[in-house]
C-alpha cells in the first residue's frame, strides 16, 4: 500500500519517514499552514527523497502559475497535489502546462460530496479523499479531521484516503473502505507543523498490522 507522509520539513523526519516505509513524502506550500515549506529549503529536502527513490508530492492550494513554476523549478516534485477548489479545466491546464501526475483532493462530509468527482477522474491521475474542513477552518487540509469512511466503501480503483488519519484509528480505516493509499500529517505531529519520529512509526506499525491481519 502506498503511504504518504504530508507536511515535513526536517532532514530528520524525511529519513524517518522513508526508512519507516513511506512511498511518497509531501511538502506543503502554502503560508497559512504550520508546515509550509519555501521552495530552496523544499528543494534540498525533495532531493533527499529522491535520492532514496521516495516520490516527492507538492502540496499547494488554488496556486497560480507563478507559484507552481517556482515550485516547480526549484523542488522538480513528482507529482503536484492540488488541494484547494481547483475546477476540472484548472486540473486540466495545469497538467498541461507541467506535464506531471496531479492528484486532485476532494473535500467529503456526505456522500452528496462524491457527486462531483467523474469529471475530476477523467482528468487526475489520483483523487484523493479528505474531510471537509470544519467551519472557520483556516486550511482545507491538514486539519486532522476524519469523515465516515463507510462513504467509500463501495469506491473500486487507486485513490488515496486522509482525513484525521492516525495510528489509533488507520487499522478502523483500512477494515472500512479499500485505498491504494494513505496520506497523513497532524496526528503524526508533537505540535502544529514539528512531525514526531516515534509517531510516524507507529503509524507504519498499525498499518503492517492491518495488512497483517
Ligand atoms: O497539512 C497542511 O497543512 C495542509 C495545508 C493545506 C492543504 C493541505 C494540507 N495537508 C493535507 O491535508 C490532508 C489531511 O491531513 P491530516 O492528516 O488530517 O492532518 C493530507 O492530504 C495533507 O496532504
Amino acid at each position: 500500500m502506498d503511504v504518504k507522509i504530508c507536511g515535513l520539513g526536517s532532514e530528520q523526519t524525511v529519513d524517518v519517514a522513508i526508512a519507516s516505509g513511506a512511498s511518497h513524502v509531501g511538502f506543503v506550500f502554502y503560508p497559512l499552514s504550520p508546515r509550509h515549506v519555501g521552495p530552496s529549503h523544499a528543494g534540498e529536502l525533495a532531493k533527499r527523497a529522491k535520492d532514496q527513490r521516495v516520490s516527492v508530492v507538492a502540496v499547494t492550494v488554488d496556486a497560480g502559475d507563478g507559484m507552481l513554476d517556482a515550485i516547480v523549478e526549484t523542488v522538480g516534485p513528482d507529482m503536484l497535489q492540488l488541494h484547494g477548489k481547483e475546477e476540472a479545466y484548472r486540473v486540466e491546464e495545469i497538467k498541461d502546462r507541467y506535464g506531471l501526475p496531479v492528484m486532485k483532493a476532494i473535500a467529503v462530509e456526505t456522500a452528496d460530496d462524491l457527486s462531483g468527482i467523474d469529471e475530476y477522474a477523467d482528468i487526475a491521475d489520483k483523487l484523493l479523499f479528505d474531510a471537509k474542513a470544519p467551519k472557520g477552518a483556516v486550511l482545507p487540509g491538514g486539519n486532522g479531521v476524519s469523515f465516515d469512511w463507510s462513504i467509500l466503501k463501495d469506491l473500486k480503483g487507486d485513490w488515496f484516503l486522509s482525513g484525521g488519519l492516525s495510528p489509533d484509528n488507520v487499522q478502523e480505516a483500512l477494515r472500512v473502505c479499500s485505498p491504494g493509499g494513505l496520506d497523513v500529517s497532524s496526528s503524526l505531529e508533537s505540535a502544529p507543523g514539528t512531525k514526531d519520529p516515534e509517531r510516524i512509526r507507529a503509524f507504519f506499525a498499525a498499518i503492517r498490522e492491518a495488512e497483517a491481519a
